[in-house]
């Protein structure tokens, strides 16, 4: 049995927005405008709900002015364009996030890439995801940014490990092995046609899962002293918060190991903070 570490992602996150809080503050009190954060939810989605609430509050801690935007489930494509199209051109908005998932009839990615580029603070217009995959300056998705801010604050270095990403999604999974290769990392991703998970996992140093199963990844499989990230954040029927990977048997393995709730979530939110400041410079 390995003593294990808590990569604790609540305390990290509050570090760093009371670091921008004063960078912000001070810039303000220099004359220049405070940074602006459009926030738009469209429907009635409870755990979006939580997030975008988490946001909002992060931007008051941190002198950001934000604007939300609530919008109804049935807002047309149209709607929701002319509403991004306006932001754009509002010039004390420096940022602009439209939170996922969008209702069905809405392309989230005619939606992403509707937004200016420059105001992309989830860093998910196609053309960061290019900069990010070419290794060029702009803005990066924030849940795998704060996964390597978080690495970086305990001194984990990636650098030769074998990382293991279980997840190949747009927002986490994919951005999260560049990442980790750009970090030095020997990098596997697992999706839903890896035959052998059990396989992968069991050979990694620096496991990382964002799928939204608790059940996707068995926590035995963890090779005792390796670094576990857990992305997934599930509500349970008791209405508790789990992650995607047993804490309990996991913490018995891992060296190090993010907890849910308190770990990757708010290292997203506070990510969030540092794009839009980054953009608004
Ligand atoms: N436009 C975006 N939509 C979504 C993103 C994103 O990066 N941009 N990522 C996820 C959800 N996400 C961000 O919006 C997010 C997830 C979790 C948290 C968070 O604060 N988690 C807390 C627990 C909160 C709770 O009580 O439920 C924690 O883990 O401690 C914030 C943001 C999908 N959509």
């Amino acid at each position: 049995m390995t003593q294990h570490q808590i990569l604790d992602g609540k305390k990290v996150s509050t570090l760093i927005q009371a670091e921008l809080a004063e960078k912000i503050s001070k810039r303000v009190e220099a004359g220049h405008k405070p940074p602006g954060l459009a926030v738009v939810m469209v429907g009635n989605d409870e755990a979006s709900k939580v997030y975008v609430n988490n946001k909002i509050k992060a931007c008051e801690k941190t002198g950001i002015r934000s604007k939300a935007h609530f919008l109804p489930r049935q807002t047309s494509a149209k709607a929701l364009y002319e509403l991004i199209d306006e932001l754009n051109q509002d010039s004390k908005i420096h940022g602009i996030l439209v939170q996922l998932p969008l209702p069905e009839h809405i392309d989230e990615s005619e939606v992403t890439n509707r937004i200016d580029p420059n105001k992309d603070v989830d860093g998910f217009h196609a053309r960061n995801v290019g900069h990010l995959v070419l290794r060029q300056p702009g803005l990066r998705p924030c849940t795998p940014r704060g996964v390597m801010t978080l690495l970086n604050h305990y001194q984990i270095d990636p650098k030769g490990m074998h990382c293991v990403v279980v997840g190949a999604s747009n927002i986490v999974g994919r951005p999260l092995m560049l990442e980790m290769l750009f970090a030095g990392a020997t990098v596997t991703c697992c999706h839903r046609f890896t035959q052998d998970l059990a396989k992968h996992v069991k050979q990694a140093d620096l496991l990382c899962v964002a799928v939204g199963n608790p059940e996707i990844v068995d926590a035995e499989w963890i090779k005792p002293g390796a670094v576990v990230i857990d992305i997934g954040i599930n509500r349970l029927a008791d209405g508790r918060l789990s992650g995607d990977v047993d804490f309990h048997v996991a913490s018995k393995k891992a060296a190090w190991i993010s907890p849910v709730p308190g770990g990757i979530g708010p290292m997203t939110v506070a990510t969030l903070m540092q794009n839009t400041y980054e953009a608004s410079l």
